[in-house]
């Protein structure tokens, strides 16, 4: 897909199904997360891959954490079944490091812009991929899992997989009310 192309039609998509990336596709989503604007070149973030089986072990961790937030039996249940909603899911962590010039904002910044270029290159690959985040994100227990210290973040988790129909691409939005003029500036 072409650079402009992608840029103006990016959609997410959340029905996935079979086949998870290949190896090649992945290896393309995975430069495309470490290769965004980065402050120093601090890397302020961590990702896991939860492909196949290894859902399983991101099941689990939903399903405690849920017991641990008293969830109903019913909803731990759900919680259980979360991470096979798509063949794979990457999650993205703020690793958070102290820095004279680069404040946590900015490697915060530098994380999400690394989930989004991961959903942008499965996107250009005619993948589907949607950015979530939800109560696991806030979880104690899914962070402590994670290994995020107080200053670290669960930024989200990318579902990826195939589309389970072409992508529905989202009408273009006006830009215009969003961009003001230098006149405006202190109004
Ligand atoms: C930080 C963040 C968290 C999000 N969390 C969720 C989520 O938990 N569940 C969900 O359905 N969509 C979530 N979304 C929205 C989707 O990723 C997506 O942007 C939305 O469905 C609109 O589709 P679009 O990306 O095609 O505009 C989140 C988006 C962002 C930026």
């Amino acid at each position: 897909m072409d650079a402009l192309e992608l840029l103006q039609t990016r959609s997410s998509m959340p029905r996935l199904i079979e086949p998870a990336p290949t190896p090649e596709q992945l290896e393309i989503i995975k430069k495309a997360a470490v290769r965004v604007p980065d402050h120093v070149n601090l890397s302020p973030y961590a990702f896991y891959q939860f492909m196949g089986s290894d859902r399983q072990i991101l099941a689990d961790i939903y399903q405690q954490a849920a017991r641990l937030n008293d969830f109903s039996e019913e909803r731990v249940e759900q919680a259980g079944q979360i991470p096979f909603r798509a063949p794979l899911i990457i999650t993205a962590c703020l690793r958070y490091q102290k820095h004279d010039k680069v404040p946590r904002d900015e490697q915060f910044a530098t994380t999400a812009c690394a989930l989004m270029a991961m959903q942008q290159a499965a996107f250009a690959q005619g993948l589907g991929a949607i950015w979530r985040t939800g109560w696991p994100a806030q979880s104690d227990y899914v962070r402590e899992q994670f290994k995020c210290s107080a200053d670290d973040e669960i930024v989200g988790f990318l579902y990826i997989g195939t589309p389970a129909v072409p992508t529905p691409i989202k009408p273009e939005k006006d830009y215009l009310p969003y961009f003001l003029t230098a006149s405006q500036v202190g109004e």
